[in-house]
């Protein structure tokens, strides 16, 4: 596979190599470097020129393909969190209805390398197999394009292909890595209404900036706009269109234990802040419709 990728999508900027059982690709220009998988279309990496990395991959993450990379951004499509069968419909196998969907287990294919202007864009999709149809059955596309430039920008296209409409929660369920978690500021959240996942999804309205709790698992909804990670050293900017959702979550000192892939004291040193449409901001995708999201990311 590495070597038919390599002929087949020979390009100056990119690199192809395995670790361990998937298949790294590693976008390089004067812009920066970010890299990816093709398990679960993965971005794993984002170092911009001169800086340091801004997303966090758990030093116990596992590469063999088993389960999703415990770190980056994970695509949780086409449902966010658990299966909720009153939206998306009751079917038979419910062993396949793992949180977050199917697209983050999923091996992807590279289907197009390209430079746009001075920046590399690579596009990665999906389309149904056996085991996806089992879970769900509908005919779609899920595409993730990556543009590696003056910032890093990451779209996410669902296109409905099958006959009828079906209804759609999602995230870009990113990582970053920061100096420390544990209090620091994100601004962007002030008087935004959240459902709180640790108090059975109670809901809040946040009344000044937030400084992030360790744990903390909170779906801000109708919140359309940039959130800014005041990080030790540098600001962290994301910038997201058609994501009406923001997911903020550090599992806590308690709560690591429970991840076999997650180092007890890393959660020191990530947080999770995802651009998605999750709960009331799910949306329901017509017949032949494309819905695209996007989340844009610098430091500043
Ligand atoms: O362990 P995972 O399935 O990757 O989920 C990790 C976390 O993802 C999201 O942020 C959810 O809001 C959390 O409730 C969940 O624990």
């Amino acid at each position: 596979m590495l070597d038919y990728l390599q002929q087949r999508f020979d390009h100056p900027n990119v690199r192809f190599y395995q670790r361990d059982q998937l298949i790294m690709i590693e976008l390089k220009n004067g812009y920066g470097q970010a890299t990816l998988t093709t398990h679960g279309g993965t971005l794993l990496s984002y170092i911009p020129a001169g800086g340091q990395d801004l997303l966090w991959v758990s030093d116990t993450a596992i590469y063999d393909g088993s389960k999703p990379v415990r770190g980056g951004v994970p695509v949780c499509w086409p449902w966010f969190g658990g299966y909720d069968a009153s939206k998306m419909g009751a079917h038979p196998t419910d062993a396949a209805k793992k949180a977050h969907g199917f697209a983050r287990y999923e091996l992807w294919e590279v289907e197009s390398l390209e430079s746009v202007g001075d920046a590399t864009q690579l596009v990665l999709s999906l389309v149904p197999n056996e085991r996806i149809q089992q879970a769900w059955p509908f005919d779609f596309k899920l595409s993730l394009a990556v543009t590696l430039g003056k910032q890093l920008r990451v779209e996410l296209i669902g296109e409905n292909r099958s006959d009828q409409a079906w209804f759609v929660t999602e995230a870009l369920h990113t990582y970053f890595k920061v100096a420390k978690a544990p209090g620091m500021v994100i601004e962007g959240l002030e008087g935004i209404t959240y459902y709180d996942k640790n108090q059975d999804f109670a809901p809040f309205t946040q009344a000044d900036t937030l400084k992030v709790q360790a744990p903390m698992d909170c779906v801000y909804v109708d919140h359309s706009v940039s959130v800014v990670l005041k990080d030790h050293d540098r600001d962290i900017h994301i910038d997201k269109t058609n994501s009406a959702s923001t997911i903020v979550w550090n599992p806590g000192a308690e709560g690591v234990k429970a991840f076999a892939d997650m180092p007890d004291d890393q959660y020191q040193h990530m947080v999770c802040v995802e651009a998605g449409n999750a709960l009331q901001n799910g949306y329901e995708l017509a017949a032949g419709e494309r819905h695209t999201m996007s989340m844009t990311l610098a430091a500043r």
